[in-house]
């Protein structure tokens, strides 16, 4: 009787010496790739269009029908929105580097969890963008070629949004769709209650209001907003978001009137998860409240949207409208702090592979 014969050993695990003419096999190791938003290559019209363009197509941040969408989007977004942004981003480049801090804080970030997970030689880290480059699709090819067999994949969004965390996964496993021979995918979960999250938020605004030579009355959570219709249709992301907020409040000891979540970043004119951040920022300072400081727990790294629209915007708002004293609490980061988070969530989503 024929038995088929056993697999050989080098097929999976290249041990001993490959037949002559087997492809090269790596040695086993496991990858962890974070992945951030994107940013665009530079801040002049073209290569902001281009990333505009791939951005703003994609069905995951804009579900407005295609046959709706495509005009506007082709007819005058792409027309008006690069001059416009680019400039906004100009005031928030890292000149020394000649590149978008996002980029500068992610790629940071994966250099630090390499040298944190030195502990695990097998481990190999990295990052990419989920528009713009570093692409994911080339950065998954780079650890399969590198042989990683098994790769943690890591959107950088504490709070989970179909916008954000499922177009990631959408992306990474649409690479994989290519591949004959997948890697194991591992998706990290939301994270935004995990207990090292938290701590490390609220560490970072003690540490931050310990500077100041003022306390602010109100303490502004300000988080990206989703349209309120992405809500109705079932994403979880505002619920995440208030339960960030309320863990953190909790553990800073502070009341409700103190610590208050809103929504930033509207696009378009549809209606977005409310209270809006511009309109408290105003009516608190019409109100009379004259020093508030705004923390952006939902974004792991300083960007566009907080350096300039918190930083820059938000602060010019307040003080055009009575206050006096505005601070902005800046994102983890690559700090310490930051870090600590990171590690923890990849250590625990390494475990069983290490
Ligand atoms: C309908 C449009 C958008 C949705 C939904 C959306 C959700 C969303 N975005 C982030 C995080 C970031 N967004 C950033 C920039 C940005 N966001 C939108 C639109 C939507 N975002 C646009 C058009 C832009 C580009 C800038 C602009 O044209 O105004 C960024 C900053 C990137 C950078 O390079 O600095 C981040 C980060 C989250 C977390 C989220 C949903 C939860
Ligand atoms: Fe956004
Ligand atoms: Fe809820």
């Amino acid at each position: 009787m024929n038995t088929p014969a056993p697999l050989s050993e080098e097929t999976a695990r290249p041990l001993g010496p490959l037949p002559v003419g087997h492809p090269r096999v790596e040695a086993r190791k496991v990858g962890v790739l974070l992945v951030n938003l994107g940013t665009p290559d530079a801040t002049d019209f073209r290569s902001m269009r281009r990333y505009l363009r791939e951005f703003l197509s994609d069905r995951r941040v804009i579900e407005t029908p295609r046959a709706i969408w495509l005009p506007i989007l082709y007819g005058i977004v792409l027309n008006t929105r690069p001059g416009r942004v680019g400039k906004a981003y100009q005031t928030i480049w890292n000149k020394d580097l000649d590149e978008s801090y996002l980029r500068t804080y992610t790629r940071n970030q994966s250099d630090r969890l390499a040298e944190a997970l030195g502990d695990h030689p097998t481990v190999k880290v990295d990052w990419a963008m989920r528009y713009g480059q570093p692409s994911i699709a080339d950065k998954l090819e780079a650890l399969k070629a590198a042989g990683c067999d098994r790769i943690v994949l890591f959107p950088l969004y504490p709070q989970y949004a179909a916008a954000t965390t499922a177009t990631v996964n959408d992306k990474a496993f649409q690479a994989l769709m290519k591949m004959r021979w997948q890697p194991a995918l591992r998706t990290v979960p939301p994270y935004h209650d995990d207990p090292a999250y938290i701590e490390a938020i609220a560490a970072s605004i003690e540490a931050h209001l310990a500077t100041l030579d003022w306390e602010p009355e109100i303490v502004l959570s300000s988080f990206h907003g989703i349209p309120q219709s992405y809500f109705d249709k079932g994403d979880p992301y505002h619920c995440h978001c208030m339960k960030t907020a309320r863990l953190v409040r909790e553990r800073l000891g502070w009341s409700k009137e103190r610590f208050m979540p809103t929504f930033q970043s509207r696009f378009g004119p549809e209606e977005w998860l409310q209270p809006y951040t511009d309109k408290t920022v105003e009516k608190l300072a019409k109100e009379g409240v004259k020093r508030i400081a705004v923390i952006n727990p939902g974004f792991v790294s300083d960007c566009l949207e907080t350096l300039e629209e918190i930083a820059g915007e938000a602060a010019e708002i307040f003080h055009h409208n009575g206050g006096e004293h505005f601070t902005h609490i800046p994102c983890l980061n690559d700090s310490t702090g930051g870090m600590d988070v990171i590690e923890a969530v990849v250590r625990r989503e390494l475990q069983g592979w290490v």
